[in-house]
């Protein structure tokens, strides 16, 4: 698959403070997403995940602090330039009435094409390679709509894919999935990270599938990172409290050795229940 073949970049963000209107939602954020890596995004529901994603995207300006992609500040940077460089894929995308899945895909084309530069071949070898990647090539022609939500949700990945980008972000991508699909798509990230050199940044909810798939574990609540490490470092009992408020226990992966968490009703839980 050489075309996933890129070197990959930097993100960097520094006392990143974001929201919408007058609601505050980040408060002074620092990140550097590793370069060829997984990281998984973790938290509990409105701790600002989404809005980290798409602040680090350039979808949203950020009322403080500074994005860096490779070192420019990415809100003073045009949007086709970052879009050759980095993907996204938001929580929930719509596509447009009567589409393709075939033209869904293509849509991550856009970027790379423009009045004076068109290659029609490059163009149809992304989406078919992405395509391919996704396991969604027998659905090329049928409308998105006519899919089922996995099978959807596997077509805007292919397009983020096709985008070529060398960072690629996806919220929840997961969502709708299988659990067999889950881990066929977390395998398949991490080798586009692994073996390609991507830059990989996801938000998930299942704990376990980020600790046994992630390099990397960034842990937030109310807009702020509480803590970053290695999964082996931060999936601890100790942590899972203090940014989910979830009593767990930590079990070891017999074959990986990746930590894995049991989460049990505590007695003060059973008692407010
Ligand atoms: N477009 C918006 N306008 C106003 N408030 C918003 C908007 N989008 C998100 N919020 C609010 O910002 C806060 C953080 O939302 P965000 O989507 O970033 O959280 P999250 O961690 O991704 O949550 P989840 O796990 O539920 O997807 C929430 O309180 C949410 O209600």
């Amino acid at each position: 698959m050489p075309a996933y073949s890129h070197p990959a970049s930097r993100l960097t963000a520094d006392s990143l403070h974001a929201g919408y209107d007058a609601k505050r939602i980040l408060q002074g954020v620092d990140i550097a997403v590793a370069e060829g890596q997984l990281t998984v995004l973790l938290g509990p529901n409105g701790s600002g995940k989404s809005t980290l994603l798409k602040t680090l995207a350039r979808t949203l300006t950020p009322s403080g602090g500074h994005v860096y992609l490779d070192g420019k500040d990415i809100h003073r940077s045009n949007t086709r330039e970052v879009a050759q460089r980095l993907g996204i894929l938001p929580q929930g995308p719509i596509a447009p009435e009567g589409l393709s899945v075939k033209q869904l895909v293509g849509m991550g084309r856009f970027p790379h094409q423009g009045f004076w530069k068109k290659d029609p071949q490059q163009d149809a070898n992304a989406i078919a390679e992405a395509m391919a990647y996704m396991h969604v090539t027998e659905f090329a022609d049928r409308d998105v709509e006519a899919l089922s939500g996995g099978q959807r949700q596997r077509c805007w990945i292919a397009m983020v894919l096709a985008q070529q980008t060398d960072l690629i972000l996806l919220d929840e991508p997961t969502t709708f999935l299988d659990l067999k699909v889950q881990v066929e798509l977390l395998a398949l990230l991490s080798r586009l990270a692994h073996d390609h050199g991507r830059t990989l940044l996801l938000v998930l909810h299942d704990l376990n599938l980020a600790a046994a798939y992630a390099d990397h574990l960034v842990m937030m609540r109310d807009g702020q990172i509480v803590i970053s490490g290695t999964p082996s470092d931060v999936f601890t009992a100790a942590n899972l409290k203090r940014v989910f408020d979830l009593d767990a226990h930590i079990l070891r992966d017999p074959a990986s050795g990746s930590p894995v968490c049991v989460p049990f009703t505590s007695a003060t839980l059973q008692a407010a229940l």
